[in-house]
């Protein structure tokens, strides 16, 4: 567990560590390209490191160099996994990895992970793959994980999708297209949320020579492409930098927070806008965020379609903003490590937040004073660094459990935010 005191001062320079999207896209990219590729500063979390096992599992050569700090990638020839695959807690691997296990020579792949994203939907991309000649079915028949996935050749030139359950279904048919001989047009049947992941995987497609095109309801995936290996960096992440920004900006700091670059397009790069607009006057370099100051922050209303990843990070600078903060467009927040508005409002509401659970979001009333008290976490990283930021801002000992989820996306974030002079400390 974490002991979590507050904390009247932080001070220093930090890096945010890399992506979790991009690390992710990087290596399955790497292990369909025919050739050496090499990854530069990948994320060393879990999630990430799931998305190693599987490509390894699907016939990849990954090495990984600690040292340099460096992952080395031979792909371009998958092969019939010899046992289930575990992606542990990612979703992300789950949903890119079924897609490409269709690609495997003969057989069967079975993907599986822990207790949550054996609850986790997939039935909508099980239901697109069929529409590919792709059989791909849940051992359960309920939708969700373990699922097996037939060697198959893919045919079509259509496919329809829902876009407001989990854009990584989206992402995973992109990564699978270029296998098709034909062009694909992916349809999106209701409006796409989570965008920015899309343009993330646009990005990175490109890198690897892969050509996407939007079109009037969707995405133009051209036929019979090959990735191409890749030499790559992978840029800071904003979604674990949102737990230092919102640390900085709700306690008097002296903060930089390098690796951040401001062109980026992760969508979760709008926690700076959403500071700014609560009234933080935070400074932002091409490649750094920089907090010098003490700040009043006031509660703003936040459409968290694209973002839902930051929910967590608002709900609690909203307990600590004056006035009213409204988050709504999240019914997907519902749907990830656990249900993350609901684990929101309770648990924030016994240190004394005033919280009001919506179906879509949370409607708070900031109370200025936070009382620390035992929290629970639900094995979710994202819940563990945004309690603990409202725990340095709370009065007394805020007590966090199972604190080592922080490994799934941010593995030094205890030894960053104590180095930066956070009261915090692993029992
Ligand atoms: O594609 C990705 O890298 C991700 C997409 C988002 O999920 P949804 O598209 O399911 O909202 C996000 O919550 C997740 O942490 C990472
Ligand atoms: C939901 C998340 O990731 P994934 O969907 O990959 O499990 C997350 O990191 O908050």
């Amino acid at each position: 567990m974490l002991i979590v005191k507050k904390t009247e001062r932080l001070e220093g320079t930090i890096k945010s560590p890399p992506s979790k999207s991009y690390t992710h896209r990087a290596v399955i990219g790497a292990s369909l390209a025919e050739g050496k590729s090499i990854i530069k500063n990948p994320l060393w979390g879990e999630d990430c490191l799931s998305s190693v096992h599987g490509c390894k599992m699907l016939g990849a050569n990954i090495i990984l160099d600690k040292e340099k700090d460096e992952w080395i990638v031979e792909g371009g020839k998958l092969k019939t996994p010899d046992n289930v695959i575990d992606v542990g807690n990612s979703g992300t691997t789950l949903r890119i990895l079924t897609s490409i296990s269709s690609q495997i020579p003969k057989g069967y792949a079975i993907l599986t992970g822990d207790d949550s994203i054996r609850r986790r939907p997939m039935q909508p991309l099980l239901d697109a793959l069929k529409q590919l000649n792709i059989e791909a079915f849940s051992s359960k028949m309920d939708g969700t994980a373990p699922v097996i996935v037939k060697s198959s050749k893919i045919s079509g030139n259509v496919v329809k999708i829902r876009g407001d359950v989990s854009s990584q279904f989206i992402t995973s048919l992109m990564m699978l297209l270029p296998f098709n001989n034909e062009d694909t047009e992916i349809i999106l049947t209701s409006p796409l949320k989570s965008k920015p992941y899309i343009d993330v995987t646009i990005d990175i497609l490109n890198k690897f020579g892969i050509k996407i095109d939007k079109t009037e309801n969707g995405f133009l995936v051209y036929g019979n492409q090959k990735y191409k290996p890749i030499n790559y960096i992978v840029e800071g992440d904003y979604s674990s930098a949102s737990y230092l920004i919102a640390a900085g900006v709700l306690i008097n700091s002296d903060l930089t927070i390098e690796n951040l670059f401001s062109d980026s397009k992760q969508g979760d790069k709008a926690i700076v806008k959403i500071v700014k607009e609560m009234g933080a006057d935070i400074k932002v370099k091409k490649d750094k965020v920089i907090i010098n100051g003490k700040y009043n922050l006031e509660g703003i209303d936040i459409d968290v379609k694209d973002i839902p990843d930051l929910v967590p990070t608002i709900a609690v600078l909203g307990c600590f903003a004056e006035g009213k903060t409204e988050i709504f467009n999240g019914e997907h927040v519902r749907l990830k490590e656990c249900d993350r508005l609901r684990a929101c409002a309770v648990e924030l509401r016994k240190m004394g937040a005033d919280i009001k659970e919506k179906p879509d979001g949370l409607i708070i009333r900031g109370v200025k004073k936070l009382k620390g008290c035992k929290l629970n976490t639900y094995n979710d990283h994202r819940l563990v660094m945004a309690f603990t930021v409202a725990g340095l801002k709370a009065e007394g000992v805020t007590i966090i459990d199972n604190e080592e989820s922080v490994k799934i996306s941010f593995p030094n974030f205890v030894e960053v935010m104590k180095s930066i002079g956070a009261n915090i400390e692993v029992k």
